[in-house]
């Protein structure tokens, strides 16, 4: 079997386009989205996702203000900016890049956040409603793997997730997605002894390791949904998945490629966050 590829790209543009609408129409209505990313230091990567997430604000028409701040920026200051955030009415949504220097609590930063701005889904209140399925800003790398399924058609009721990785901001998360959509799901971590016995179980397999190309068909059953977290560099520098795309695909049903796959989709619903901020701020002000 061939796989079927998940464009994440196309769909992270039609999904895009579908926000601007709401935008234009919540602009028509006095209320303009507004997103502020708070950037510490000068990792290249950070300031490269950064850079982008300022793009598609405008693209769709959003209010986008970068705040940067120097490495060695004080924990207290930049709570106090996120406190000053919090109150500035221009502003639905807040985000503080990852990863922080090491001398910042990353806790303590992101429940400084208000809840109501938070648009990367990580305050543990936001977790809690998801968690228990009430209205919530779902962190963005996972629903947008949510989305992604939906929008190629593929069922989630009753099928046999397998998470590979744990994270708080993707592992985590997507497991209990799936669970919230009525899958049955497993994770499993660098502890797990045997590997391969979990992931050959899987309908989709989700791999959000961190190892370039750690998934190989050997882990794989015959015509399953491989979703791919990953975004390592290879030895020649060369962006790759957690996935070893090229045998992996000649095994599975349908696989999601690195670059073009999952990592569009986080952008994405990042935008649709600040839009679901910026309207229930309507209902509530
Ligand atoms: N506050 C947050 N920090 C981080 C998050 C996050 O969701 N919130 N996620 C990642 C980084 N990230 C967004 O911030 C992100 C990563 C990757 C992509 C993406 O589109 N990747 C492309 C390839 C990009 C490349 O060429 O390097 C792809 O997969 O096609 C978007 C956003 C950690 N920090």
């Amino acid at each position: 079997m061939t796989a079927q590829i998940i464009n994440g790209k196309e769909i992270a543009a039609k999904k895009k386009v579908e926000i601007a609408e709401h935008v234009a129409a919540l602009k028509s209505q006095g209320v303009t989205p507004g997103l502020a990313v708070i950037l510490v230091g000068n990792n290249h990567a950070s300031r490269t996702y950064v850079t982008s997430k300022e793009k598609t604000c405008k693209e769709l028409g959003m209010y986008s203000l970068l705040i940067e701040m120097p490495e060695e920026v004080s924990e207290q200051s930049l709570l106090a900016k996120i406190e000053e955030l919090n109150g500035d009415p221009a502003i639905h949504g807040i985000l503080v890049q990852l990863p922080l220097p090491k001398h910042i609590d990353e806790s303590k930063v992101i429940e400084t956040i208000s809840p109501l701005k938070d648009v990367d889904g990580f305050h543990p209140i936001n977790i809690g409603r998801m968690m228990t399925g009430q209205n919530a800003f779902l962190p963005c790398t996972p629903y947008g793997i949510m989305v992604l399924l939906e929008e190629t058609g593929i069922p989630i009721v009753g099928k046999n997730v397998v998470v590979v990785g744990r994270s708080n901001i993707v592992g985590k998360p997507v497991g209990q997605l799936f669970l919230n959509r009525h899958a049955t799901v497993t994770y499993c971590h660098s502890k797990t002894k045997d590997l391969k016995v979990h992931t050959k179980q899987a309908d989709i397999l989700v791999a959000a390791v961190g190892i370039p190309n750690f998934i190989k068909a050997e882990h794989v059953k015959d015509g399953a949904v491989v979703i791919d977290v990953g975004i390592n560099r290879n030895q020649d520098g060369k962006l790759c998945g957690d996935v070893a795309f090229d045998e992996v695909s000649e095994k599975a049903g349908y696989i999601t490629p690195v670059p073009k796959g999952v990592g569009p989709m986080t952008i994405t619903m990042l935008m649709y966050n600040t839009l679901k901020s910026a309207e229930e701020s309507l209902t509530r002000d």
